[in-house]
C-alpha cells in the first residue's frame, strides 16, 4: 500500500537525470558526453502546499517538472506523485495533475477558447456536471467571459495565460505545475494570476509547484521555496530564510531634522552606508528586527521620518551561488 497523503504527496529520493549528448569535435568526429541535469535530488511536498522552485538558467527545473509529469524517465532514484510512478503510469497520472508552461500553450491556436475547453472535456473524460461547474468557476474568477468565443491567436499574452490556467484546471487536478506563469505579463495581469492561484490553493487545497524567475511571485504566494543549482538542492525553507543564508541586509532610511555626523549606535549590529544632508542610510542584518534600532534612533536623534528598505531577493540568491562556488 502506497501512502498518498501527508508529507509525501510528491516524493523524490535520490533522483538523477543524465542526458547523453553528442558534440562535434572536429570535421567528422563527434564526441559523446553526459549532462547531469538533475543530481541526487530528494525532497517531499505535502498535499496542499504551494512551493516555489527556483534557480538560474539550466539549473534543472524543467527537467524536474518533466520527470514529475512522466514526460522524462529518471536515470536513477525514486519518484512518486500521489503514490504513482509518473513515467510508468503517465496516463493515469494525467487525470490528477495540471501543467501550465508560460512559454507554450496547450490551447488550439485557431479555435475559439471555448472549443479548446470542449476538446479537453472529451480528452480527459471529465463528467459533464463537473466540467460545467469548473468552467463556470474559472470563467468567473479568471475573467474569461468575453473571451470564450475569441480564437486563441487573437488573445493577448495575459488573456492567453489565464486561458491556459483554466484549461489546466477543468479536470480538477490535485497538483498543478506552473512553469513561469507570469512571464511577460503586465502588472495587472500578474496580480490577477497571483490572486487566482492563492484562492485556488486556499479553497481547493490544490498542491502547487511554481517555477519562476519573478521572485515577487514566490514572496507573494509561497511559504516554502526550494533553490536548485546544477541539479542539486541548494536551499529548502521559507522565502525570508533565504536572507539569512545569503547574509543579506535591510536598510533603514532615516530623515533627521538637520545634517549630523554618521549615526553611531555602539553595541548594535548596524553600519551607516551613506549620508546625504539630513538623510542617512543604515544597513542591518535582514533577519534581525528593525524595532529596537528604530526605538533607539528615535530616542537618541532628532528623527523626522524613517522607512525600511527590503533587500532584493535576486541579489540574495546570487550571493548564495557565489558563496557555494567559493567553497
Ligand atoms: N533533452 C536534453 N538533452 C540534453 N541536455 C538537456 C536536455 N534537456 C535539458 N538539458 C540540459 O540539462 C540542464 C538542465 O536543463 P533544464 O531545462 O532542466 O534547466 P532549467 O532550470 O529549467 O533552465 P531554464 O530556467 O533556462 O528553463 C541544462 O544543462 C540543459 O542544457
Amino acid at each position: 500500500m502506497v501512502a498518498e497523503d501527508g508529507a509525501g504527496f510528491i516524493e523524490l529520493d535520490g533522483v538523477e537525470k543524465v542526458f547523453d549528448v553528442r558534440r562535434r569535435a572536429g570535421l567528422l568526429r563527434r564526441e559523446r558526453h553526459q549532462v547531469r541535469a538533475v543530481d541526487s535530488l530528494s525532497f517531499r511536498v505535502a498535499r496542499g502546499e504551494m512551493v516555489g522552485y527556483i534557480g538560474p538558467n539550466g539549473a534543472g527545473k524543467s527537467t524536474t517538472i518533466k520527470m514529475l509529469t512522466g514526460i522524462l524517465t529518471p536515470s536513477a532514484g525514486r519518484l512518486r506523485v500521489a503514490g504513482i510512478d509518473p513515467s510508468r503510469e503517465r496516463t493515469r497520472l494525467a487525470q490528477r495533475i495540471g501543467v501550465v508552461f508560460g512559454q507554450r500553450t496547450t490551447l488550439w491556436w485557431d479555435l475559439p477558447l471555448i472549443d479548446s475547453y470542449r476538446l479537453m472535456h472529451r480528452m480527459y473524460r471529465v463528467p459533464d456536471a463537473r466540467f460545467r461547474v469548473n468552467l463556470e468557476r474559472c470563467v468567473e474568477l479568471l475573467d474569461l467571459g468575453a473571451l470564450l468565443d475569441v480564437p486563441v491567436r487573437q488573445l493577448s499574452l495575459g488573456q492567453r495565460m489565464r486561458g491556459d490556467i483554466a484549461a489546466a484546471l477543468l479536470h480538477d487536478p490535485e497538483v498543478l505545475y506552473l512553469d513561469e506563469p507570469t512571464i511577460g505579463l503586465d502588472v495587472i495581469s500578474k496580480a490577477k494570476v497571483r490572486g487566482f492561484l492563492r484562492d485556488l490553493n486556499a479553497e481547493r487545497g490544490t498542491t502547487v509547484l511554481l517555477t519562476t524567475h519573478d521572485l515577487t511571485d514566490i514572496e507573494q504566494l509561497c511559504e516554502r521555496v526550494m533553490v536548485i543549482d546544477h541539479g542539486r538542492l541548494l536551499y529548502d525553507g521559507s522565502p525570508s530564510g533565504l536572507h539569512e543564508v545569503g547574509e543579506s541586509e535591510r536598510t533603514l532610511v532615516i530623515d533627521l531634522e538637520r545634517e549630523l555626523p554618521p549615526i553611531d549606535l555602539p553595541g548594535a549590529e548596524v553600519r551607516t552606508v551613506k549620508v546625504e544632508g539630513p538623510r542617512q542610510w543604515l544597513a542591518f542584518p535582514a533577519a534581525a528586527s528593525a524595532a529596537p534600532l528604530v526605538a533607539r534612533i528615535a530616542a537618541e536623534f532628532p528623527l523626522v521620518d524613517l522607512s525600511v528598505r527590503e533587500p532584493d531577493i535576486e541579489d540574495v540568491i546570487a550571493k548564495m551561488y557565489a558563496d557555494r562556488s567559493a567553497v
